[in-house]
């Protein structure tokens, strides 16, 4: 039997899966990383930790592993996108990786427009300047860390670093590179107008290559620390998102999907470059060749949930807290939340708005929270719909993927809110098995990344709208759209209280 890897560097944990022809998957390893928030809107992770952690968690996945590992035959990559990490002439890292979730840099985005122009980004990058982008975040070390970017040759994206690392050879994919705000999505090639107009270099553009392109072998080293052969071939692989699309078979025209992460995304197949949808939605290359994206992002979903969890319930499991959600109504029983504890990005691009709960009273007990919470995070992403739907798109039917579709009542909830038929995969692995689904097409086990897909994902169940509850939905969702407006100028106001 033959297998390929699908490496998941996804924000709090790397995910490697083994998979074999058929498309099982053979077994799973997680290894967990810390994110370091030394202010209120910093979010940093080490390099090395996303390293050490791969090489422990693939040394985990091979350990009973009773085949033969010149049997396994290639590996790819899916990561957390946007990720800053700079390097020096030797490829040593030169600070800490500032990450997607960071916000810190509303004043960098501010100077891209100054400079660029709104509607030339938009013409070359697809997409506007967003606090979370790469761009700005080389703006930021290059004005308050002047040393550190002077020593600065180049940049990666956190999976591509992590492919260096295994390979020894250096270069960032489309799929990512496009959510740096240096491509120029359309004719694929970094934009020197970009470099030139903010006084970069364009020799810190790293060469770009395709997601299923194939990079070398793992080096001597990488092999004998983490077990794998040295005749393993690497390919390039993708972003998370693009990852989750092609593991949730997102490959046609009119397929969606729902990813509930640590961030979450509602995001939709584009055969061409050519749709406006005026920067309200991200536009990107995807994995597959020649294809493109659209998608709208929720920054804290599945990590509100994460947040009020530690805060409220550490020491039990998210099914045990999760337990009773579904003996409260939809609709929390008039408890609304809004899940911008990070700031948001769709539909309202704003680092410094923060989270609400609505309407609480005397009678709502800890489930009411729990179940607002999961409604909050999912209006958030019916925002996103909605701008989709308005845009003229047909969606009846989204794939979901990630944590958030672990649990059925949220998966309900999603049929209700989204009004639209949920579809939960068997063995849904998200981004880990679109990685491993590169692997495999570029080993040539597919003719395609569809054929690959045909083989290796089958629907599990579906979650139709209910009616009733969809009606509740509707209503509230509009209540829960006018708190944005209604809370931003207190958000302001209270800013200088945070630490
Ligand atoms: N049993 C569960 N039920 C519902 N949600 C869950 C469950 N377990 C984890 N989650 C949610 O899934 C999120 C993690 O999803 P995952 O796809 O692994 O994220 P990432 O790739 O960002 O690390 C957590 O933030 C949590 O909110
Ligand atoms: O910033 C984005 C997409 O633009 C995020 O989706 C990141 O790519 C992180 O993903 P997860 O860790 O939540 O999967």
């Amino acid at each position: 039997m033959k297998y390929v890897v699908g490496v998941d560097l996804g924000t709090s944990a790397v995910k490697i899966l083994l998979v074999d022809k058929q498309g099982n998957v053979v077994k799973s390893v997680s290894k967990p990383y810390p994110l370091i928030q030394e202010k209120t809107g910093y979010s940093e992770q080490n390099p090395q930790d996303w390293v050490d952690q791969t090489t422990s968690g693939l040394v985990d996945l091979l350990k009973d592993f009773d085949g033969d590992v010149n049997d396994i035959e290639g590996i790819s990559f899916s990561g957390q996108m946007h990720g800053l990490v700079l390097l020096d002439g030797d490829n040593e890292v030169l600070r800490p990786a500032i990450l997607w979730n960071d916000t810190r840099t509303t004043l960098q985005c501010q100077q891209i427009y100054d400079v660029v122009g709104e509607k030339r980004l938009l013409e070359i990058t697809k997409n506007p300047a967003l606090e979370g982008f790469t761009l700005p975040k080389i703006l930021w070390v290059k004005q308050f860390e002047p040393e550190i970017f002077s020593q600065a040759k180049t940049f990666v994206l956190p999976k591509d670093y992590l492919r260096y690392k295994l390979t020894g050879q250096l270069q960032m994919e489309y799929s990512d590179a496009a959510g740096t705000l240096l491509l120029d999505v359309s004719n694929k090639e970094w934009s020197t107008e970009l470099c030139d107009l903010l006084e970069l270099d364009s020799s810190l553009c790293p060469p770009l290559i395709g997601s299923h392109e194939e990079v070398g072998t793992v080096t001597a080293e990488f092999a004998a620390a983490s077990g794998l052969s040295p005749s393993m071939r690497v390919f390039a692989g993708g972003a998370d998102n693009a990852c989750g699309a092609i593991g949730a078979g997102i490959l046609e025209d009119g397929k969606t999907l729902c990813s509930i992460g640590t961030s979450g995304v509602v995001l939709s197949y584009e055969a061409s470059e050519d749709k406006d949808f005026g920067g309200k939605v991200h536009y990107f290359n995807h994995g597959a060749p020649d294809a493109f994206y659209t998608m709208g992002v929720t920054l804290a979903a599945g990590y509100s949930l994460t947040w009020f969890k530690e805060t409220f319930a550490p020491d039990e499991s998210f099914d045990s807290l999760l337990a009773e959600i579904g003996t409260v109504p939809a609709g929390s029983n008039g408890l609304l939340f809004t899940p911008y504890l990070v700031g948001e990005r769709t539909p309202h691009a704003d680092a410094a708005i923060r989270a609400s709960f609505i309407g609480m009273d005397s009678s709502h007990r800890r489930k009411d929270f729990a179940r607002a919470v999961l409604e909050g995070i999912t209006f958030s992403l019916n925002e996103s719909i909605e701008i989709f739907r308005q845009n003229g798109k047909k969606i009846d039917t989204i794939v979901s993927i990630g944590g958030g579709a672990l649990n059925e009542d949220w998966l309900q909830m999603q049929a209700d809110i989204f009004n639209a038929n949920i579809v939960r995969l068997t063995s849904e692995q998200g981004p880990g098995m679109g990685a491993a689904m590169l692997a495999a097409y570029g080993c040539g086990w597919f003719d395609s990344l569809k054929a690959c897909a045909d083989a290796f994902l089958q629907e599990d169940k579906q979650f139709q709208p209910n009616e009733e509850a969809a009606a509740v939905y509707k209503k509230m969702f509009a209540v829960y759209q006018e708190i944005y407006g209604q809370t931003k100028e207190l958000n302001q106001k209270l800013l200088e209280f945070r630490k």
